[in-house]
């Protein structure tokens, strides 16, 4: 079958991509970034009519997304699943792809463009290389860069292109990160400490924080095949997305922008209250499901959502556990975003595998979870369901061979040979890495663990 491109467009963008320039450099375009920004960045340039903003993404490990798009001159659709018949739309505002593995002069070379003022993130909890005080300065591959490399770390990427810009630069972590923005910029910091120099750039570069949320399951042989189908050419760069999509975007930029805000995105003087509610009511709740769920044998998040004892637990989580540690915000009641959330979970077209939501544990488990057990120990209660949460990983940890995570050396080490819930318990509380002391000591974090894991390996 043809394949999609701009001479084999069956439905044409919402934007004439051949008139849009790059001034977006978008780091680790995964499916996320394809579903999300690029298409609020789509919605912004059709309602001001701003020819300025098309994005270059970089793939940072493999080829396989520029090899995807190359043929297609950039073009890829989103599949939309709802609840009614689903809906496919090309989009038209990445341009071309940078793979950085094999050309990270390129990579730097283009951030450092000043035509670019603003670069996005998506490449995961993990791609930040960070330990918990700060850049992880012991990972080989920082080294290396701070050794003098073409970077591939997006650390070293972003370091090495402000050394060479005279303009100011706005970078926007797009992460599901407590306070990404704040959290990069140390990593920066960091970075240039031990680099022992400052580009002068960098001072003047804003790192607003931002809230994302879009549910994009990794895409499948069967939904390439049913864009073709709906399409009636090959999309083989298509993802599949929920209708809902929010971005929330700290008013904080260096200098020009994207007018996102006309795109659907709402820019705010502070994000904190809705990234605190995203990450402990969506994702920390994502995350139990996955475990539980994946340990019950359950393929998706939405037959895991399904399964009347863990809906239950999920609406408890929330509702006992997560509320009571937010502030909410402005306009935002918690309940019926809870309520909210669950029913989206429960959109069976999407088929969310719970192997992927439960991968890198390890860097999850401090951003979703273990700020809600800290809130709640400090208030005195006792974190009943999110501790079930935790042990639900643990449980996970134990019992998953081929364990998807970027400490699952580590991790495995720790729990080979173990049957017995207390030294399961100790051996992964015992990780420096994921919980801080204040949570190692705890004795009644410690028994609520212990009683979890218990009952988990009993009866699952
Ligand atoms: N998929 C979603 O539903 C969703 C929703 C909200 C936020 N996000 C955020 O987006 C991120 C990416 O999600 P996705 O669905 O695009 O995943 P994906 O697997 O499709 O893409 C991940 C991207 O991250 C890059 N990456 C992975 N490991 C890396 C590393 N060690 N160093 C540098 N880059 C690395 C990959 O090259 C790829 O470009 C998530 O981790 C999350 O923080 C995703
Ligand atoms: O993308 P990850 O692997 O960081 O997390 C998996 C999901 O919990 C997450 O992607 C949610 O789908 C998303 O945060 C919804 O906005």
């Amino acid at each position: 079958m043809t394949r999609l491109s701009l001479t084999n467009l069956p439905v044409a963008p919402a934007v004439d991509p051949n008139a849009l320039s790059v001034g977006i450099v978008h780091l680790g375009i995964g499916a996320f970034h394809r579903a999300h920004q690029a298409v609020v960045t789509e919605r912004a340039a059709v309602a001001t009519g701003e020819t300025r903003w098309g994005i270059t993404g970089v793939s940072q490990r493999s080829a396989t997304v520029r090899d995807q798009l190359a043929p297609q001159d950039g073009l890829y659709s989103v599949l939309e699943r709802g609840l009614g018949d689903p809906s496919i739309q090309v989009i038209g505002s990445v341009r071309d792809v940078l793979t950085a593995p094999e050309d990270p002069e390129a990579v730097v070379a283009r951030i450092a463009d000043p035509a670019v003022s603003v670069v996005t993130l998506t490449v995961t909890e993990k791609g930040y290389r960070a330990a918990s005080d700060g850049l992880n300065l012991d990972d080989p591959e920082i080294q290396a860069d701070l050794a003098g490399r073409p970077p591939r770390t997006v650390i070293g990427q972003l370091a090495a292109a402000l050394a060479r810009r005279d303009e100011s630069l706005t970078i926007l972590s797009c992460d599901n990160l407590v306070a990404n923005g704040p959290f990069l910029r140390k990593l920066m910091v960091d970075y240039f400490d031990a680099l022992g120099k400052v580009p002068p750039a960098f001072e003047a570069t804003r790192f607003p924080a931002g809230m994302v949320d879009r549910i994009v399951p990794a895409t499948t042989a069967a939904d390439r095949d049913e864009a073709a189908r709906m399409l009636g050419v090959r999309d083989e760069a298509v993802v599949v997305a929920e209708p809902f999509l929010q971005w929330v975007i700290e008013n904080d930029f260096a200098g020009p922008r994207p007018a996102w805000e006309r795109g659907g995105a709402v820019l705010t003087a502070d994000v904190a209250p809705w990234e605190q509610a995203k990450l402990r009511m969506l994702n920390a709740t994502h995350s139990m499901l996955a475990y539980l769920g994946a340990l019950r044998g359950y393929e998706t998040i939405a037959e895991a959502v399904r399964d009347e004892e863990l809906g239950g637990l999920a609406r408890q989580l929330m509702t006992d556990d997560v509320i009571p540690t937010l502030t909410p915000p402005d306009g935002l009641d918690l309940p019926a975003y809870g309520a909210t959330v669950l029913e989206r979970f429960e959109n069976p077209a999407l088929k969310h595998r719970t192997r992927q939501v439960a991968m890198d544990g390890s860097v999850k488990l401090p951003v979703r979870m273990l700020g809600t057990v800290r809130d709640r120990l400090t208030a005195g209660a006792e974190p009943h369901t999110i501790s079930l949460a935790v042990a639900a990983w643990m449980v996970y940890v134990l019992r998953t061979p081929d364990l998807d995570d970027p400490q699952a050396p580590r991790l495995q080490s720790a729990v080979s040979g173990i049957t017995d819930p207390t030294k399961l318990v100790d051996a992964l509380l015992s990780i420096d890495t994921i919980f801080t002391p204040d949570l190692r000591d705890s004795t009644v974090f410690r028994d609520l663990l212990t009683t979890h894991t218990t009952a988990l390996l009993h009866h699952l």
